[in-house]
């Protein structure tokens, strides 16, 4: 069976991809299940740049092919900050339950209109004799008044989704998967995946 590699050290875009490939006919390990746990430097400034440099960054390392999710929020009353510094945005060690609390804070004069954001991934795939590949997929929603939820994980509690008025993190990992930025980018390049494989 083929190996496939995620390359990513987010325990939450982990489970995620994993319950959404579990059908995929081919084994797929985490950077530290296979060896191969090192730190990527993300210098890259657009998600499909990131996505493309996390991916080629094992190449070297391994005859799999790997998988490397960029993603972030974009806020539009913050200029579509945190962007791609979503993860460094307000300190890299700072707990996601503050981030969220100060973000609110920084949204407490923005109207309903004003408060609309959309989560971005970028996936890529690369390997050593593959052509490195890499889409894009969003999903529009709003940042809410409070942080509600318990799933998922980072912004998610603050992510609304105005077709349900919940956020990501009331959703089940299904529903989130059906709909989200990650579970468009996963399933349009599993498309392209199968063409490689
Ligand atoms: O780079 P890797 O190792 O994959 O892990 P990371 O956490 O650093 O990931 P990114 O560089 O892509 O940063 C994206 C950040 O955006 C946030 N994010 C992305 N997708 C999200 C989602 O589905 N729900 C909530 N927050 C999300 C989350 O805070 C991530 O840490
Ligand atoms: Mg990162």
């Amino acid at each position: 069976m083929k190996t496939l590699i995620v390359a990513t050290q987010n325990k939450g875009k982990v489970l995620e991809i994993k319950e959404m490939l579990r059908d995929l006919d081919c084994e797929v390990m985490t950077m530290g299940e296979a060896g191969l746990d090192r730190e990527i430097e993300e210098n890259g400034t657009t998600f499909e740049e990131n996505a493309v440099i996390k991916a080629e960054a094992l190449k070297a390392y391994t005859d799999a092919i790997i998988l490397a999710d960029d993603s972030g929020l974009e806020i539009d009353y913050l200029n579509k900050e945190p962007g791609v510094y979503s993860a460094r945005y307000l300190g890299k060690d700072t707990p996601y339950t503050v981030k969220n609390q100060m973000i609110l804070e920084r949204l407490k004069d923005a109207s309903p209109e004003e408060r609309t954001a959309r989560f971005v991934c970028a996936m890529a795939i690369a390997g050593k004799n593959i052509e490195t590949q890499v889409v894009r997929e969003t999903i529009e929603g709003y940042i809410g008044y409070e942080a509600k939820g318990e799933n998922g994980f980072g912004y998610d509690p603050i992510f609304y989704v105005s077709e349900y008025n919940i956020s990501t993190a009331e959703m089940s990992s299904e529903q989130k998967n059906a709909i989200s930025h990650r579970g468009k980018a996963l399933r349009a390049i599993t498309e392209r995946l199968k063409g490689v494989m």
